[in-house]
């Protein structure tokens, strides 16, 4: 697995002109497991979605991201009132592979089992995902992202609301997938666990606060500036203070 790095160059990104994300700049390394930590409404899923080819940038660049992505976004994002049964939803890690219209082979049904298997899911093929507690729902997105066998993984929030085991073996293959490689990007709010488990830290208030080694960039100090400065936006949303941002 050789995923390329991924620059920021300068990044703005914004809902409605007002900038969630602004004048970042720097680098996921190939191989890298990265933590986005910060204050609620700071711009992480916003960055995510830009990775994943879903915001375009409203200044400055995405560079080496485009064609190697996979996110799973917020459980919190997704309907899952529509009907379709679990192994469905794996294959749709396919999608790349297969394409919108074309039927999957038989490998690829067995390989959407497999991935269903190693998150715990066997038997679950046919249940509808609205039948699904959170944490089986939360291994479910996890099968699929292992099916779409990405170089970069990106992962929103993906330990919310999941009890210890859940968490610890989906976890157990964030770690795998590092392990293999893969350049892997996730926003948390538990700091412990970020500490813990994630060399590297993005430390976003809409602008960047730090990014680099975790100690270096979760020090009290850091984490101060960053409550400021979501207080600061908060106030003053739409002031960006600089000439060429959106
Ligand atoms: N679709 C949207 N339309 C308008 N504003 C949006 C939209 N999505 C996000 N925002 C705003 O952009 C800012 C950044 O939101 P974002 O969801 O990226 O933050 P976050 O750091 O992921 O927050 P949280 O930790 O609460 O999930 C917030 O002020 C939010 O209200």
């Amino acid at each position: 697995m050789t995923p390329r790095p991924i620059h920021l160059a300068d990044l703005t990104l914004a809902h409605q002109r007002r900038p969630a994300v602004h004048h970042v700049s720097g680098r996921f390394a190939p191989g890298s497991l990265t933590a986005v930590v910060g204050p609620n409404g700071a711009g992480k899923s916003t960055l995510l979605r830009a990775l994943a080819g879903l915001h375009r940038p409203d200044g400055g660049r995405i560079e080496g991201a485009a064609g190697q992505v996979a996110l799973l976004p917020q459980a919190a994002a997704l309907d899952r009132a529509f009907p379709i049964a679990c192994l469905d939803v794996v294959l749709f890690g396919l999608w790349r592979e297969v394409g919108a219209f074309r039927a999957v082979p038989s490998a690829g049904r067995d390989r959407a089992r497999d991935a269903l298997a190693a998150v715990g899911l066997t038997g679950f093929e046919r249940r509808p995902v609205g039948s699904l507690s959170v944490g089986q729902f939360q291994r479910l997105l996890f099968a699929r992202l292992l099916l779409q066998d990405a170089p970069v993984i990106l992962l929103d929030e993906p330990f919310n609301a999941l009890d210890s085991r859940t968490a610890a073996d989906m976890l157990a293959l964030v770690h795998r997938w590092h392990g293999e490689g893969r350049t892997v990007v996730a926003v948390l709010h538990d700091l412990e666990m970020v500490r813990r488990e994630f060399p590297e830290t993005l430390l976003l208030a809409r602008d960047c606060l730090g990014w680099g080694p975790t100690a270096e960039v979760l020090t009290a100090a850091n984490r101060l500036r960053a409550r400021m400065m979501a207080e600061a936006w908060a106030a003053d949303p739409a002031d960006c203070g600089r000439q060429d941002a959106a």
